[in-house]
């Protein structure tokens, strides 16, 4: 999809700023990996074969992928989260794969995590709801309490990759500032030995299947 092609649009935001349809969005997912050949071949890259190995990945699968935008001024924050909360599998398996493609700072939204964090599990899930009454998916409980003083600030350079550990509590703040702060990211997760949670609310299809990292050729 070719926004730029459509008639700009100038939207209300939530902060009465006026701002251009394309300069509006906040994220693009969850395919990006399979259904853009651009993201298709940096997921399936030889480089990023070889990081998933080092990480001693048997089978991995890459089963999402997201472009996050944080627009001059009017990026959102992303709230505290650990991503086995939205991907887990039983052992957690999953690692994200965070890919600067700007210089990312305190002022534009950088990441920021809690050393160590990864070491508490969390039985927090974001799950499909039962409840057809109500909203699609749910969370099963209410975010863990945390110490906000222990989060630390990781800015980076643009072209910078950054491993997230599937259980690492991490978030990122809004965008106050007048430059936008695009990323790309993956989250990878062990096929072999492990069980993907049946509740998780992604699930593979035979349309869109979790694609194998190391099959998978250019
Ligand atoms: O880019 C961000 O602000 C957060 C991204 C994130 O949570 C992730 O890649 O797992
Ligand atoms: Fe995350």
């Amino acid at each position: 999809m070719d926004i730029t092609q459509h008639t700009p649009t100038v939207f209300s935001t939530t902060d009465n700023k006026q701002v251009e349809k394309h300069l509006s969005l906040n994220k693009v997912g969850h395919a990006l990996h399979w259904l853009v050949p651009e993201f298709r071949s940096v997921s399936f890259s030889d480089k990023v074969k070889t990081a998933a190995r080092q990480l001693g990945f048997a089978s991995p699968a890459v089963v999402q992928s997201m472009y996050i935008f944080k627009q001059p001024g009017i990026g959102g924050e992303v709230t505290p989260h650990k991503d086995c909360t939205f991907l887990s599998t039983e052992p957690q398996s999953c690692i994200g794969l965070w890919f600067a493609l700007e210089d990312v700072t305190l002022e534009n939204g950088c990441l920021w995590y809690i050393p160590g964090s990864q070491k508490t599990p969390t039985s927090r899930r974001f799950i499909r709801n039962d409840d057809k009454s109500g909203d699609l998916t749910c969370f099963t409980a209410p975010p863990d309490p945390v110490d906000a003083a222990k989060y630390v600030a990781l800015p980076v350079k643009k072209g910078t990759l950054v491993l997230i550990d599937g259980q690492v509590d991490h978030k990122s703040e809004r965008n106050c500032s007048p430059h936008s702060r695009h990323i790309y990211t993956f989250h990878v997760i062990e096929r072999h030995n492990t069980l993907w949670d049946p509740r998780n609310w992604l699930q593979p299809t035979p349309a869109m299947p979790f694609t194998g990292l190391y099959e998978n050729e250019l």
